[in-house]
């Protein structure tokens, strides 16, 4: 249950640190946001996410590339069953691909651009940017069903409270000789799949001294 809950939450965070630090032009839409919808004189509350549109679509775009279950938990089926042309016996071990369903090109395209717009509700709608599967099934980075994460919500607050602190109060950027986009985004498997190497970086305060204290 620890483990479901930190090393997930961790995993995405700095995935999202990652991508956002190596996309300057992302990581001032990101402070744009925040300056608009926080302003610079108070930090970030829990009432603030639901406004972050594009912090959100952040999220999205790291859970597409950088699911923190990259196979979720293994599956059994309990009774046989035919799925699109393939016949799945009773008891079968069940792996779902959620990385491979962020890059399926068939669903994306540019794949492998880390580009947040393109989880943007179309203009007008007032429609909210949803981080979980939502109806299209497009990415699932807490599975659905009755398996699915039992701590999703929580697990979303705690990614965007920690990003949206993290990108409020300070200025990123690579540590000295190296450029944004020389950032590595190599990654290892596993239960999940963090950075190969952690993420270092560099942070600069951006708000009065006295909302640090
Ligand atoms: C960003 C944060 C999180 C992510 C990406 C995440 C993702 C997942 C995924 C993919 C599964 C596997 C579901 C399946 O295979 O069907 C899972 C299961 C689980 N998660 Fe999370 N999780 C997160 C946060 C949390 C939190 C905060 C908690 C608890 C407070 C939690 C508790 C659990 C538990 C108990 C399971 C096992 C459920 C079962 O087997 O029925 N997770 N999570």
């Amino acid at each position: 249950m620890i483990a479901a809950a930190t090393d997930t939450s961790a995993v995405t965070n700095e995935w999202a640190m990652t991508e956002v630090i190596k996309h300057p032009g992302v990581l001032r839409k990101v402070q744009e946001e925040l300056d608009r919808v926080v302003g610079t004189d108070r930090l970030v509350q829990e009432s603030d996410l639901a406004h972050l549109t594009y912090l959100r679509c952040v999220v999205r775009e790291t859970f597409r590339l950088h699911p923190a279950g990259p196979f979720l938990i293994p599956h059994e089926s309990t009774m046989a069953t035919k799925l699109m042309g393939y016949d799945i016996p009773a008891k079968t071990r069940v792996f779902i691909n959620t990385y491979a369903l962020g890059r399926n090109r068939r669903v994306w395209d540019d794949v492998d651009a880390f580009r947040p717009e393109r989880h943007l509700p179309p203009e007008g709608s007032g429609g909210r940017v949803e981080i979980s599967h939502g109806a299209d099934f497009r990415i699932l980075p807490f599975s659905a069903g009755k398996r699915r994460c039992p701590g999703a919500r929580l697990g979303v607050i705690m990614v965007l409270m920690a990003l949206a602190t993290l990108f409020h109060c300070f200025d990123w950027s690579p540590p000295e000789g190296v450029r944004c986009k020389e950032i590595d985004t190599e990654e290892v498997y596993g239960m999940t799949m963090p950075k190969a190497k952690p993420l270092v970086a560099a942070a600069r305060p951006r708000l009065a001294p006295n909302l640090y204290d």
